[in-house]
């Protein structure tokens, strides 16, 4: 399971005079990590520095001991990235070539690959689609899409910005039953506090520090007075 080590984070975004994050040292080896915050409070930035999208201005990010800035590609293919607009990450016409497509470096062909899209088409609600359009799914839909592309390469960890949000709650619930399933470390950014139930760890993010780092229960009730106080 990977380690995730983040030490002395600090990130400005270019044109921007206020750091978005401040200083960010924490270290994470749990299984299931839930990461909440109001809007615009650092989270997507500390998600995509886990998987190199962002280089830290200040400070690094280390993933099984390999440095975001100086072994990107191996961070890469070590970490799997869902965004929340699945149309970000949708890249092949068909369902069943999207998944395929995830899949183009392994060593899989004819029926073996078939086979695999098959099964994960299955497991995501999706096996009636294979062979439509994928621009022509429903958002929820393509959501599926989009995390099973991803989760069908078995990164060493997932880290899921908002995954869920498109999903009605049957397969939001599905699709976190999949997640305490998998064998992977899962990095979860959510709205969606109900999502967090048997999660190892919670972060709560506010004006780019961490406030609170606890077992679901406190994170989410220090969530819960920072919304209705404001601090
Ligand atoms: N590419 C960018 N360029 C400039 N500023 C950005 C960029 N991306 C995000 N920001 C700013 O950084 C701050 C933090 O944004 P971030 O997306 O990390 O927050 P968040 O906690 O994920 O929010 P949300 O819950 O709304 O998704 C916001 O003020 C946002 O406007």
């Amino acid at each position: 399971m990977p380690l995730i080590e983040v030490e002395g984070v600090s990130h400005t975004y270019a044109g921007r005079r206020r750091p978005v994050l401040h200083d960010i040292t924490v270290r994470l080896d749990e299984h299931r990590i839930g990461v909440i915050g109001a809007n615009g409070s650092g989270k997507s930035t500390f998600a995509r520095l886990l998987n190199g999208l962002i280089l830290p201005d200040h400070g690094s990010v280390r993933i099984a001991g390999h440095d975001t800035r100086r072994d990107g590609k191996r961070v890469r293919q070590l970490v799997g990235f869902c965004f929340t607009d699945p149309d970000a990450q949708i890249v092949m016409p068909t369902v069943a070539e999207d998944v395929a497509f995830s899949l183009r470096r392994r060593d899989l062909r004819g029926t073996a690959l078939r086979a695999r899209v098959a099964e994960t088409l299955a497991r995501f609600g999706l096996a009636e689609h294979a062979d439509h359009p994928a621009h022509l799914l429903s958002g929820g839909q393509k959501q599926l899409l989009a995390l099973a592309s991803v989760l069908v390469t078995e990164p060493a960890l997932v880290v899921m910005d908002e995954p869920t949000t498109l999903l009605d709650l049957r397969n939001a619930r599905q699709i976190m039953t999949l997640v305490a399933g998998l064998g992977e470390q899962v990095v979860l950014l959510t709205h969606h506090l109900d999502l967090l139930a048997g999660f190892d760890r919670v972060l709560v993010f506010e004006e780019g520090r961490i406030v609170a780092d606890a077992p679901p229960d406190q994170a989410i009730d220090r969530y819960q007075q920072l919304m209705r106080t404001g601090g």
